[in-house]
């Protein structure tokens, strides 16, 4: 009798528990905990190793998984490639914070990331001829437009900076992205972008306006809490 081996890996160990073909992933683990514990029923954790907890539950009655990426590139890389390749999963929803950069964007809005520029060198290794444009999955970002429309919920749809950088020693590195119409940067979406293209599934960037970069703003600790809790549910009703 053949048996398999229990699907693993050094980063993410489920002993045997589902996850889900669809995951929201914050960058932050207990912002995973967090919707784990608010929104989910039938919750079982499926991962703790380094603190990355993972969990699946159901969402008005669809399988539906959460995990926490940690922050950059690498990150997000290590864990979205695992989940595609090892675990089978085939949507994959980033919740972010971001740093606004263009004028009429404000704290608590929400972006839909329909672009990913980047800093970033992860793209190399594809070798493609050519310069790539990074997206989002169409089928994904237009149910989530639909969503947040319904909820009356307005979102801005656009270009972000992916960026491989948080404390940048060139202080018009930005004022050039916003010249571009960058709405603003966060430092994920373009690596889960590209590994959902290269395997051919589905990935999304949604974001919530944490910071204005050049209007130093910022949210506080409690408002985060709630405005996040918006783009949660829109990401939640894409299970
Ligand atoms: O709120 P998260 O998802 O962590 O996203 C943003 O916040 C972190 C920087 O503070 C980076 O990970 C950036 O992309
Ligand atoms: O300014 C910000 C805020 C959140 N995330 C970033 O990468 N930059």
């Amino acid at each position: 009798m053949k048996t398999q081996a229990p699907k693993e890996t050094p980063h993410i160990k489920p002993n045997g528990a589902e996850i889900a073909e669809t995951i929201l992933l914050p960058g932050d683990p207990l912002r995973a905990k967090f919707i784990a514990e608010t929104y989910l029923e039938d919750v079982v954790q499926f991962n703790e190793i380094r603190g990355m907890l993972g969990y699946t539950g159901t969402y008005k009655g669809k399988r539906l998984s959460v995990m926490g990426t940690g922050m950059g590139t690498p990150s997000m890389s290590l864990y979205s490639w695992e989940l595609i390749h090892v675990f089978g999963v085939k949507n994959l929803i980033r919740i972010g914070s971001a740093g606004a950069i263009q004028d009429h964007l404000h704290l608590n809005d929400i972006v839909l990331a329909m672009g990913s520029s980047t800093d970033s060198n992860y793209m190399h290794q594809f070798n493609v001829p050519g310069h790539y444009s990074i997206t989002a999955s169409f089928d994904l970002l237009e149910k989530a437009k639909k969503i947040a429309d319904a909820k009356g919920q307005k979102v801005h749809v656009g270009n972000v900076l992916s960026s491989d950088i948080f404390y940048n020693v060139d202080p018009t590195a930005l004022e050039r992205w916003s010249k571009m119409g960058i709405l603003c940067a966060e430092m994920e979406s373009a690596g889960l972008y590209l590994n959902a293209a290269y395997a051919g599934v589905n990935a999304l960037c949604i974001l919530t306006v944490s910071d204005h970069i050049f209007r130093h703003e910022f949210l506080s600790a409690e408002e985060r809490q709630t405005s996040f809790t918006n783009m949660m549910e829109i990401a939640l009703e894409l299970a």
